[in-house]
């Protein structure tokens, strides 16, 4: 019997890039935000390690997230056993929605489980931090303030249930690529996650929609200019706030509800662009009881 873990899609409310250490990473702060969007994770005990990657177009060997997870966990508690995982893959790749750390963040969770490990959620998020930065952030999802590489956590109070639509253009950006360009470019920013974590703290979350920035956008929308386009467009359609999330390139719109979202993205149909609509959500990394076959 198979266990089944939604690795959930992340936006970035906010995005400060502060600095840069010696070894090449960034100082940010970001305000992250999970959403409903999720990939399925199905694992079973098995003697050796296999994956197999339904929906969207991702490596399926040592290259996955998944098989790089699993590995460094086997490896840091002298684990023996594998798993036989499928990955039902529908978060966008390469989009700024942080599929791959999710997918990494419940391959921790769930073989933790499957193999009896009882590691904590503090020594998961050590090692995830070791295979990518937005890891810790999506073993417990939820709103959180993230700072030094974006792997130091520190949850807000949750922003209530929003519609949230987000539209992919057909083609992706490479985060690393997206970090030496805002070097090359070096934009000036004004930092901005202090100022929303605090209103978040005080429970004002609409004032802290009035702080949503993103230190990439310069970067991306002066290779992609239409994507400023689109961002008018959503605040146009209705958007409490519209932004690109990370690295890029997709761009989201705030609604009030699901509803008002679905009739937001009428405005878009018909383009070359993935419209999706989803929701804010308050739920961390979610067990499900599912087989492969219900996923879709
Ligand atoms: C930009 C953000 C914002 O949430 O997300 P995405 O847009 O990728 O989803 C994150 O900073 C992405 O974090 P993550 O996707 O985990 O990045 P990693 O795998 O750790 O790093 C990929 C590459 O990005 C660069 N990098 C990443 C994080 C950071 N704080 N500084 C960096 O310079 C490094 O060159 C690194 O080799
Ligand atoms: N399980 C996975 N899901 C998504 N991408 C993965 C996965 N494993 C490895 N990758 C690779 O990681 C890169 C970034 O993926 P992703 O996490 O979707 O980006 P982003 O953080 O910008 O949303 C892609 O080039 C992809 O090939």
């Amino acid at each position: 019997m198979a266990i089944c873990y939604v690795a959930r899609a992340k936006i970035n409310l906010c995005l400060d890039i502060l600095g840069r250490y010696a070894n090449g990473y960034h100082e940010i702060a970001t305000v992250m935000q999970s959403l409903a969007l999720g990939d399925r994770i199905f694992l079973e005990a098995a003697a050796g390690l296999t994956l197999t990657v339904e929906g969207e177009p991702v490596p399926e060997g040592e290259a996955n997230l998944v098989v790089r997870a699993a590995r460094r966990l086997a490896e840091a508690t002298g684990y023996r056993g594998g798993a036989v995982i499928t990955l039902v893959k529908r978060i966008p790749v390469a989009a700024g929605l942080g599929g791959g750390s999710a997918d990494a963040a419940a391959t921790l969770v769930g073989l933790n489980e499957l193999w009896g490990l009882g590691c904590d959620t503090a020594f998961l998020a050590a090692l995830g931090a070791e295979i990518g930065a937005d890891i810790p952030f999506c073993l417990t999802g939820g709103t959180a303030l993230a700072t030094g590489r974006g792997e130091r956590i520190r949850h807000l109070p949750a922003l209530p249930e929003l519609g949230v639509l987000l539209l992919k253009p057909p083609y992706g950006i490479s985060t690393g690529e997206a970090y030496r360009d805002y070097d090359l470019l070096a934009p000036k920013w004004e930092p901005v996650a202090a100022a929303m974590a605090a209103a978040f703290d005080r429970g004002a979350w609409r004032e802290a929609l009035g702080y949503c920035g993103n230190a990439f956008e310069a970067v991306a929308f002066r290779k992609h200019p239409e994507l400023a386009r689109l961002k008018q467009e959503l605040k146009e359609a209705g958007a409490l706030a519209a932004l690109m999330s990370g690295s890029g390139p997709t761009l989201y719109g705030l609604f009030p509800s699901v509803e008002a979202a679905s009739r937001a993205a009428q405005v878009f149909s018909g383009r070359d662009l993935r419209v999706i609509v989803t929701a804010t959500t308050a739920a961390g990394l979610g067990r499900r009881e599912e087989s492969p076959l219900d996923a879709g």
